[in-house]
């Protein structure tokens, strides 16, 4: 996910120079300089000399290993007062009040779960801060996410499992989808790259569609759907294998796996 976040703020203008990966392993380091010519250390810490905006970008479970590496550094106070730093998490599940109690208090912390199309400037991230943060930290984690993509602030961390469902996970859903609608074209005789442009343009004629419209989803599929055509018994496939409850139980299971990880 950090070198999503990373190639969607380079193609967005960031410069390169300006952007320090700190990543423990050798072979990530070499491959982060060789995609994107970034600064890159071995070391975590290093990090808090550097940046003003740290992002945490390790898996859940390692968070408060980082926490207690960044901390003495965090916590430093330079000329008789202590700097501030912004700190972003995108951990799935961890709460802002996990995280910040790892933290020195002069740390701002925001929570973000942004998505993989963040890469291509497309993502989709949610943020949440408790009502007491500093005004300059939100535009600051704003700034950077919406680089990236859109973004959507929520007023209650409660609110985050689901977005980790709805948007952290879901570009996998899509893909899953795709994947299962190419296997079914090439099953029924497309070649491969015929079934793969079909599906792809397709769904991206679908989603532009739905974005650009103000008729809502279920108008559009009406549009498609000729009485006693082709669509409606396609349709009718999805409801007899009652897909609205199949997506409801993945999304649920999503969104619980996110509360699991909180409790670590
Ligand atoms: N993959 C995705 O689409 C999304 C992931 N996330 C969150 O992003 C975080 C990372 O997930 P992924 O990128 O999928 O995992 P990943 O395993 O691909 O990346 C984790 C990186 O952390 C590095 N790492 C391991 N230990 C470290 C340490 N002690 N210090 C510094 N770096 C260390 C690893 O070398 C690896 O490059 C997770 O917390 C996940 O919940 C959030 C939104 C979407
Ligand atoms: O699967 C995961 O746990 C991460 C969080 C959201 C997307 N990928």
């Amino acid at each position: 996910m950090a070198s999503a976040i990373i190639r969607g703020l380079i193609k967005h203008g960031h410069r390169s120079a300006h952007i320090l990966v700190c990543a423990p392993s050798q072979r990530t380091r070499s491959r982060l300089v060789q995609d994107f010519n970034v600064r890159v250390h071995s070391d975590n810490s290093a990090a808090v000399a550097f940046a003003d905006i740290i992002i945490l970008a390790v898996k859940p479970f390692i968070v408060p290993l980082v926490c207690d590496e960044l901390r003495p550094l965090l916590g430093q106070v330079n000329n008789g007062r202590s700097e501030q730093k912004l700190l972003i998490s995108i951990a799935a599940g961890l709460t802002h009040a996990s995280i910040s109690d790892k933290l020195p208090q002069n740390v701002q912390l925001v929570c973000a779960m942004p998505n993989l199309p963040t890469a291509i400037g497309k993502g989709l991230t949610g943020l949440f801060v408790p009502g007491h943060l500093d005004r300059q930290a939100v535009d600051d984690a704003e700034q950077l996410m919406r680089a990236v993509g859109d973004t959507v602030w929520l007023e209650d961390e409660q609110q985050m499992a689901s977005i980790v469902a709805t948007a952290g996970s879901s570009p996998a859903y899509f893909f899953l989808f795709l994947e299962a609608m190419e296997k079914a074209a090439i099953a029924q005789g497309l070649p491969a790259k015929t079934a793969s442009k079909a599906v792809l343009q397709s769904a991206m004629g679908a989603v532009s569609m739905a974005m650009a419209s103000k008729e809502g989803l279920a108008n559009l599929r009406h549009q498609v759907t000729s009485p006693k055509g082709t669509t409606e018994q396609a349709v009718l496939a999805f409801q007899h294998g009652d897909l609205d409850a199949l997506v409801a139980r993945a999304m649920d299971s999503a969104a619980r796996r996110a509360k699991e990880l909180a409790l670590g």
